[in-house]
């Protein structure tokens, strides 16, 4: 959806996780087993220090993680919420994805884990977007609620 949202608003898309996968040279699985879950929070944090100061008019997807360890993500920018039912998140990660998500591997643990961060998720978040829909209507939908994406961004200072 970022990818997406980026095309049609002229901007540079940005995966927080694939940047602290770059900065580390190993995948966030393996981030996870060799130095356990504290260390990567530490490096979300670290991530969204450097987006907070240097990145400007981007679009970013963040991990399911950041708005927990984060504590003003709107610090960053504009803060959507992609929002649906845990059992249709489900349906759409097959089981080679859910086995690259640490978290996602024991499925009553992630269902609880999800409850309890979907408040977090409506705090954070200056636009809410029920998902539960085609990928163009979502982007829509964005772009109608923020108006400066629809101004094109590409190397922009603010
Ligand atoms: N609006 C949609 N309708 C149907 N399927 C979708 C929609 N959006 C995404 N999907 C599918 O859901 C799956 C997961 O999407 P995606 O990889 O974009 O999730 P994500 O939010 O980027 O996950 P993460 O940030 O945790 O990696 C993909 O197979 C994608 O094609
Ligand atoms: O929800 C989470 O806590 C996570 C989501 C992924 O995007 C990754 O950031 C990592 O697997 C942790």
């Amino acid at each position: 959806m970022g990818r997406l949202l980026a095309q049609k608003s002229g901007r540079y898309f940005l995966d927080a996780d694939a940047l602290i996968e770059s900065a580390q040279g190993r995948a966030i699985a393996s981030i996870f087993n060799e130095e356990g879950e504290a260390y990567f929070r530490e490096l979300e944090r670290e991530s969204a220090r450097w987006m907070a100061e240097c990145v400007r008019g981007s679009i970013i997807s963040t991990g399911g993680g950041m708005p927990l360890v984060v504590e003003r993500l709107h610090d960053i920018g504009v803060v959507v919420y992609l929002k649906l039912p845990f059992e249709k998140i489900l349906e759409r990660i097959s089981p080679e994805e859910r086995a690259k998500r640490p978290l996602f591997h024991d499925l009553a643990e992630a269902k609880r884990l999800f409850e309890r961060r979907e408040k977090i998720y409506e705090a954070q978040a200056q636009i809410t977007v029920d998902a539960d829909r085609p990928a163009g209507e979502i982007v829509e939908k964005i772009m109608s609620s923020d108006g400066t994406l629809r101004q094109g961004h590409h190397a922009s200072k603010v």
